[in-house]
């Protein structure tokens, strides 16, 4: 992709700030992500980290702040930062009535991909476990399999900026593997990838970088490996008080 060279930020957060009506959801998040590495987002419920993923995937608008997504900037050319953007929901974003390659033949259709991209799709799919149940709708799927799936259809496109909102929510650990290796492969080949989660040790294997999120506002950036072992998780708890 050529978009590989160190320390080129790929997301640029400046004083977010997210309402909705009285509620303010984000109030005064920073965030940088570079190429090739991969940021956690950490902090209890309600911190805003949702909020913050769904600003940079082009789903909430910012009410104020700055917002750039691959240089684009998420208000003014919303579609150019969507295009370099794949995004795993917390929540939803699977048709009940729709199997796994359904799902991936509409978003390589929506993202124009080339013809060629099925054997990539296949590949993950079997990574994910999710081969057998190519063609079975998604209605019974379990909550760890849906969430295999969304982490496919994010990365499908291989976006520039991954975004995944509590990947590992439900997860066995296969998956947990599989999701790992998504990660480690968007950042070889230099995208930056963000992940929320409230899973401190699997963000400290994911990630470089770990921004800890509360009452909306960033509280603290800092190495993962500051956050790894009982006095990491000793730092960590304070940031929550
Ligand atoms: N659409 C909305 N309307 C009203 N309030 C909202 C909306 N979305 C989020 N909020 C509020 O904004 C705050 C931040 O929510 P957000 O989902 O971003 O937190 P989070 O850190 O992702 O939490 P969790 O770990 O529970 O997923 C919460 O108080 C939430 O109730």
């Amino acid at each position: 992709m050529g978009e590989g060279e160190p320390d080129r930020a790929l997301v640029e957060v400046r004083d977010l700030h997210v309402r909705f009506g009285e509620v303010e959801a984000v109030g005064g998040v920073h965030l940088t992500a570079y190429a090739g590495r991969a940021t956690a987002l950490l902090g209890r419920n309600g911190a805003g980290k949702s909020t913050t993923m769904r600003v940079l995937a082009g789903v909430v608008p910012p009410t104020s702040g700055s917002v750039l997504v691959a240089g684009h900037d998420v208000r003014r050319h919303p579609m150019a930062a969507k295009r370099a953007v794949g995004y795993c929901p917390d929540v939803g974003g699977l048709v009940p009535r729709a199997t796994p390659w359904e799902h991936l033949q509409l978003a390589a259709r929506l993202r124009r991909l080339p013809t060629g991209w099925e054997p990539r799709a296949r590949d993950l799919l079997e990574r994910f476990e999710l081969g057998d149940v190519a063609h079975r709708v998604t209605a019974g799927f379990s909550h760890g399999m849906g969430r295999r799936l969304s982490v496919v259809l994010a990365a499908l496109h291989e976006p520039q900026v991954l975004l995944l909102d509590e990947p590992f929510d439900g997860v066995d650990p296969l998956g947990v593997e599989a999701t790992l290796e998504v990660v480690a492969d968007a950042r070889s080949r230099g995208a930056a990838v963000l992940v929320s989660t409230h899973l401190r040790e699997l963000a400290i294997e994911a990630c470089s970088t770990v921004s800890v999120l509360r009452g909306g506002a960033q509280v603290a950036e800092m190495s993962a490996l500051d956050m790894a072992g009982e006095e990491g998780a000793r730092a960590y708890r304070s940031l929550l008080d």
